[in-house]
């Protein structure tokens, strides 16, 4: 998915000569799309945005899409296992064009990307007008011990990161945020000496952080990600990050083998059918996202939805979809038994109200607050 957002006029400085391409990583579900829209509310920017989208549907295609007035699809896809990379050099090709004056262009990795290997891609992209601005590493406070940080080693993907980013601190228990986040932080060290350290909620970084790092004038040769980037293909930060022993693609990286089943909604789905999925997720399901419409009392109403472990999350949509959709991902997903799941939501249409699955529905959304 490529956008372009032109929502300011030029900056009195001209553009520099390459447009930095900065990287948004993290693990499924950590809050890359949070901090991707974070960045695109801020006044004056001039951001080109490259979403790597997970599964058929292009969820967070459209969850972006909404404030940006310039869209097209790249192959689908993880985007590091692209053969060539040439998905992502089409794209940054196009966003690179001199006329669009863009100020930088944010790369959102799947959750599946390898940092240090989007890293690589964005170094060595053949697109001459680019250079590497930087990766922002989204840690997820509440889940990053059972998903990403699961070995005796701090993971590998933390030596990619010219920033982190620890987020969802707030679904914590108050006594125990600094632990955890002295933990990370000590974690991250050991792998990456440099990287500035922040917490955030959802992304809200102060932007000069990421956009300081991107207009960073020293040659590229100069610049830490390079660095990180020759030391780790000496070998000294290679090797999985996403604990198990999945054994990737069979490109030549190693990769967590994620899944995911998706679904198509035509028309409103039964609220009652919907938080059945979103409390009770098919098995191995650790990411569920889409966007729904569902019968109002009055109108009809639109949700995105999302769930990462068994945090749920829900948020008003409006104007509601025209279509919907459900994805469902994880590494050990039951994908037979997750079709089921999605394909029984799209098919019990509510016909009426259903009262009672809406005041579930409402609850979740005050929740999520
Ligand atoms: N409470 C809380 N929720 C958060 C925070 N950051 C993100 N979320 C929620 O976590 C869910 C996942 O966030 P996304 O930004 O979609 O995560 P992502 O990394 O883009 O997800 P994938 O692209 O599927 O890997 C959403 O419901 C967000 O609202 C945070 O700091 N606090």
């Amino acid at each position: 998915m490529v956008i372009g957002q032109r929502t300011s006029p030029a900056r009195t400085v001209g553009p520099p000569d390459r447009v930095p391409v900065v990287a948004v990583t993290g693990y499924l579900g950590a809050g890359k799309t949070s901090l991707l829209n974070h960045l695109l509310r801020r006044p004056g920017a001039r951001l080109g945005v490259v979403v790597n989208d997970f599964g058929e549907l292009n969820v967070d295609a459209a969850l972006v899409a909404g404030q940006v007035d310039e869209a097209a699809a790249i192959s689908g896809g993880c985007l590091c296992c692209l053969p060539d990379a040439g998905g992502l050099d089409d794209a940054l090709e196009r966003l690179a064009q001199p006329r669009l004056r863009l100020d930088a262009i944010i790369v959102e990795a799947s959750g599946a990307a390898e940092p240090l290997a989007l890293a690589r891609l964005i170094r060595f992209s053949g697109v001459e007008r680019v250079r590497p601005g930087g990766v922002i590493e989204v840690v997820d406070a509440v889940a990053h011990a059972d998903t990403v940080d699961v070995r005796p080693e701090p993971p590998a993907r933390y030596a990619a990161a010219t920033l982190v980013v620890v987020g969802k601190t707030d679904l914590l228990p108050a006594g125990e945020r600094d632990g955890v986040v002295a933990r990370i932080r000590a974690r991250v060290r050991e792998r990456n000496p440099v990287a500035p350290i922040v917490v955030a909620r959802r992304g809200a970084v102060d932007p000069a952080l990421v956009f300081d790092a991107a207009s960073d004038s020293d040659p590229v040769d100069e610049l830490p990600i390079a660095r990180l980037i020759r030391e780790a293909a000496s070998g000294e930060g290679e090797g999985h990050d996403h604990g198990g022993d999945h054994t990737g693609h069979g490109h030549g990286h190693d990769h967590v083998a994620a899944l995911a089943a998706s679904v198509r909604l035509a028309g409103p789905v039964s609220p009652s059918e919907l938080v059945d999925l979103l409390e009770d997720p098919p098995p191995g399901a650790y990411r569920l996202k889409g966007r729904v419409r569902v019968r109002g009392p009055r109108a009809e109403r639109g949700y995105v939805v999302n769930v990462v472990g068994r945090s749920v999350n829900v948020a008003r949509l409006t104007p509601p979809p025209p279509t919907g959709e459900l994805v469902a991902i994880g590494v050990d997903l039951d994908l037979d038994a997750a079709r089921a799941r999605l394909a029984a939501v799209a098919e019990a249409t509510a016909e009426r109200p259903d009262a009672g699955g809406l005041r579930r529905l409402s609850r979740h959304r005050r929740l999520s607050d």
